[in-house]
């Protein structure tokens, strides 16, 4: 029997769809530029530049004004509330550039952290409230999709089933409450690198992490096809002593991903977690080309692995814009020659010529 009350029409289901896949269309993924105004301090911090609002803004001045093919490999650009509003030095909003570029426009909607008590330092995330308003005003101000994190971590007794509960419910209601707006929910569980444990816990808590958060969004009446996952990958700790091949990663994270995600979902954007820009790139590409089934497009959503380079080449001066977009048109660009290369070729072992190809390539441009 079909639902008797279903939470969107044919139109809306239509609409959530069609922005969903218009974001990872042919090889492209998503910028994330939505570091809220504390965490662009600490990337600031580290190229010695104040935390001004003027300076967060010439920086993404630089990077949305880069040339426009940079739209055959971003689909979307995750902003913060404050850069939505900001213009460009001739006085032109940033949105109207991006949109103009033909990229989806999407926006930080998660307000922080707050602690669940009685557990080993978890937290839940807030934002709930109000929601559903400034989901509306978003959606009359030109954006498509929302973004919220969580954050899980792997230590004594974490995360517990009380995170895992909490938090992927509060995924899944976000995710409805975008819906109901007209906005696509891109739903972000992430399991943080920090700790010393190996990829197969990593693995474990991964998979018991996304298992929840498919249960909760279909208790919430989430249309599938109109969300995309921003999941970790599946790799070891920070301080763990044994290292892993690409690979072992593509491997590990394909097998989580294939056990949890619907093939619904149309598709997963991994964040890059504090990766290097190299192995964010080269774990990506293995995923792609690891030879187990892949129902969805597997993309990236990268915050530091696409800013990275260019941060450090902008060091704050003006007078480095060309060095600095170069710098960000070379991180995107090589990862959607590869996600278009391994996806035409369909799913190949690592010893296929198009594997070798690809490897080769990206060895020489880093
Ligand atoms: O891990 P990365 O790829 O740098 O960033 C992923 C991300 O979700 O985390 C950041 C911090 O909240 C956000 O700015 C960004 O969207």
């Amino acid at each position: 029997m079909a639902h008797q009350f279903p939470a969107l029409t044919p139109e809306q289901r239509k609409e959530l769809s069609e922005i969903a896949q218009r974001i990872v269309a042919n090889g492209k993924g998503i910028l994330a530029a939505d570091e809220s105004v504390g965490t662009m301090g600490n990337r600031l911090q580290r190229i010695k530049v104040e935390n001004t609002e003027e300076n967060r803004r010439q920086f993404r001045e630089i990077l949305f004004t880069v040339d426009n093919s940079i739209n055959q490999s971003i689909g979307g650009v995750i902003l913060f509330h404050e850069t939505l509003y900001q213009k460009d030095s001739q006085g032109k909003l940033f949105r109207d550039i991006l949109k103009e570029k033909g990229i989806v426009l999407g926006i930080k909607l998660d307000q922080g952290g707050a602690p669940l008590a009685g557990t080993n330092k978890e937290t839940t995330i807030q934002g709930l409230d109000g929601l559903s308003e400034r989901c509306a005003q978003y959606k009359k101000d030109g954006v498509d999709f929302g973004k919220w994190r969580a954050v899980l971590r792997i230590d004594k007794q974490c995360p517990s089933h009380l995170a895992i509960q909490e938090n992927a419910n509060a995924l899944a209601r976000y995710a409805s409450i975008c819906q109901q707006n007209g906005l696509v929910p891109i739903v972000e569980p992430e399991v943080i690198p920090d700790g010393d444990h190996d990829m197969e816990h990593c693995q474990y808590v991964t998979e018991k992490v996304l298992a929840a958060v498919y249960k909760a969004l279909n208790d919430h009446h989430v249309y599938l096809e109109g969300t995309l996952l921003k999941p970790n990958m599946v790799t070891a700790g920070h301080a763990c002593t044994k290292k892993y091949t690409p690979e072992q990663v593509a491997m590990a994270t394909v097998t989580a991903l294939y056990r949890t995600v619907p093939a619904a979902v149309p598709g997963i954007c991994f964040l890059s977690g504090g990766m290097s820009e190299e192995d964010a790139t080269l774990n990506l590409n293995a995923i792609n080309l690891c030879p187990l089934p892949k129902p969805w497009k597997l993309s990236f959503s990268y915050g530091r692995a696409l800013q990275a380079s260019a941060l450090a080449a902008w060091g704050g001066k003006a007078a480095n814009k060309k060095a600095t977009q170069e710098a960000f048109m070379k991180r995107a660009l090589v990862r959607n020659y590869y996600l278009l290369s391994t996806r035409s070729s369909g799913s190949l072992g690592s010893g296929s010529h198009c594997f070798l190809q690809a490897m080769k390539y990206l060895q020489s441009v880093f």
